[in-house]
Order: structure tokens, then sequence, then C-alpha cells
């Protein structure tokens, strides 16, 4: 569905090159949910612009459902949504006016438009919202309007440019359910953008992550997470004392790596923390080191960022 070699993209920009994609080569197959993952200025929405034809590389390829971007703009448009950050339609316009207006510039005839748009406002859940005007509607309602916007024509392949950014815990949850239906029911191929690990952790089968313009891993959450760091195992002991002789003891446990002391406090990286565990206990145990916690954690997507690039994504994300 997805092809990029070297798809590269710079900007000019006060008598400096500033490289925004650097040469990534992508693979998306038809039907996957990808989550381009990464910190603000990592290049995901310059990528995504590119992909969807509304900037032209500077160098490299991409053939997207079938069309070269550069060669075949209208081609990829024609068979892509496109749902940027803050789209909407004017403030003025009724959701249902929005939807036929749409379907309408993509060529639908007035019947066609107006049965796609009561179909999505069903599948969206904004079926009582119709009469409205969109600058009514909720956060949650306005993102909903943009998604069903950018499905008028039934595109094989969506791209999202941060679909939940600015909402809130409930309406974010929501919001997903209604991606995740349409991919279930309709096989549409999802790429979005994110720097909420989170979400890219719980809802993307495939996360990419983005950091300076490059890919610098590719998998799903778990691939990422098992690649490059082992699990954390904190525990607490009695006293400063007990927790370095605690940390002593744990860094003789076979596969035991970084084992850091703060306080009574003792957190070490393992490959299989909830299998060291036993192991570890007996050996506090034998060495007379009481613990008052303990506890084992997965990495977080997070963990894997600051391995790979010395930083913590959900600092740069701030
Ligand atoms: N039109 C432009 N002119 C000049 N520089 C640009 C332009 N668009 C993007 N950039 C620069 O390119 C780099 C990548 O930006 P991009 O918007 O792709 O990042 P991003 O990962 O999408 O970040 P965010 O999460 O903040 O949207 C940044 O350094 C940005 O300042």
């Amino acid at each position: 569905m997805i092809h990029t070699r070297e798809l590269t993209r710079h900007f000019r920009v006060k008598g400096t090159t500033v490289e925004a994609v650097r040469g990534i080569d992508l693979d998306v197959a038809k039907g996957e949910l990808v989550a381009f993952l990464g910190p603000n200025g990592a290049g995901k929405s310059t990528s995504l612009r590119m992909l969807t034809t509304l900037l032209p590389p500077t160098s490299g390829s991409a053939t997207v459902a079938g069309c070269d971007v550069v060669a075949d703009p209208a081609g990829v448009r024609r068979r892509i949504g496109f749902v940027g950050q803050g789209n909407g339609g004017g403030p003025d316009q009724r959701v249902r006016d929005e939807l036929v207006g749409q379907g309408r510039c993509y060529g639908l005839t007035r019947a066609e438009a107006r049965s796609r748009a009561d179909e999505l406002l069903e599948i969206l859940e904004l079926r009582a919202a119709a009469g409205r005007e969109t600058a009514k509607l909720s956060g949650g309602q306005k993102r909903r309007l943009d998604i069903a916007m950018g499905l008028i024509h039934r595109p094989e392949l969506l791209f999202l440019d941060e679909p939940s950014t600015g909402l809130d815990p409930h309406s974010r949850a929501n919001l997903w359910e209604h991606v995740l239906r349409l991919r279930e029911e309709h096989g549409t191929t999802i790429v979005l953008t994110t720097h909420y690990l989170d979400e890219a952790d719980s809802t993307a089968e495939r996360v990419v992550v983005i950091d300076g313009g490059t890919i610098i891993a590719d998998g799903t959450p778990d691939e990422l997470k098992g690649k490059v760091s082992g699990d954390l195992v904190a525990f607490t002991a009695e006293t400063p004392e007990a927790a370095r002789l605690g940390a002593r003891t744990a860094e003789r446990i076979a596969a035991a790596g970084s084992v850091e002391v703060d306080g009574a406090g003792v957190r070490l990286r393992v490959r299989h923390g909830d299998a060291v565990l036993p192991e570890l206990l007996r050996a506090l145990d034998a060495a007379g080191v009481a613990l008052l916690t303990v506890q084992v954690q997965r990495p977080t997507l997070d963990d894997v960022f600051l391995t790979l690039t010395g930083r913590s994504l959900r600092e740069s994300a701030q």
C-alpha cells in the first residue's frame, strides 16, 4: 500500500537547510495500522505530507496506493483520505451539509453524497449532531467529523495526523474505538502520527519510531520493547545499607544489568523479570535483606526511545 525509498525533504530556512526527513525506506501492507511515533520536530508530519502529496519530496520516491506521489498525485488523492491537524470545516456549516459538500468535491452525485454522509454519521455516532453547526460540536465530535470527511470517498488508505491531540481521555478512547472498528469492518489501511506513547502502544500493531528525520525503529510494540531493553525490577529495602547489600546481591543474579541504588530503593534491568524474580527473592532472603516492596515492570515505548536516543520521549513531547 505504501513503498518509499530514500524519501527525503529539506527546507531552506534563513539561508540554512533543515533536513526534516532524511532518506526514509518504508513498506506498509494493505490492512495495517501503523503509528509514526516521535518527538516534536521529528519529521512525522513532513513524512505524512509527502505521502499525501501535499508536499513534494526533495529526493527519493514514494508509491502510495499504487500511484507515484510525484508522477500521479491526483491518483494518490483519489485513493486516500487525509485528516490533518485541526481540519474542520466552516463554523457555520451544518455537520451533514459539510459531509455532503465534501462528497460532492470528490465527484459523488448528490444522492450518493447524501447516502454516504448518512452512513458515516451512523458509523461515527454523529447522527444526533447531523443538523448542528460544526462550531458547536465538542472536541471529540469534531475529530470524528474530520475522520468522516476523510472517509467520504471510501479510501483504501486513511492518514490521520495526530488525531487525538487535545482530546480528553474519554474522547480519545471513544475516537480509538471508532478508528479500530473502521479498520475491522472495512479493512481500511491506517497510518497515523502521535506523540502519545500509551496510544501507540495500545492501539497500533506496528510502531515506526522517527527521530531526527529518520526511522530509528520499526516493529510491533512488543518487538520493540523486547529488542532494546529488559524488564525493570524495582525493590525497596528497609534501609539504604540494606539496599546497597541488596544491589550487590542482585548484581550476582544471572543476566541482571544496570543495577542502580537510590536511597533504600534498587532498580535493575533483567531480560525476563518475572522468571528472575523467584531467584532474586531467594538470594536477597539468604543475604538477610528484608524487602518492603517489590515490582516488575515491562518496558514502555519510552524506555525503547530512551535506549535508542538517550532522551526520554515523554520529556521531548511535553
Ligand atoms: N514548512 C516548513 N518550513 C521550514 N521548516 C519546516 C517546515 N515544516 C517543517 N519544518 C521543520 O522540519 C522539521 C520536522 O517537522 P515536522 O512537522 O515534520 O515534525 P513532527 O514530527 O511532525 O513534529 P510535531 O509532532 O511537532 O508535529 C522541524 O525541524 C520543523 O521545524
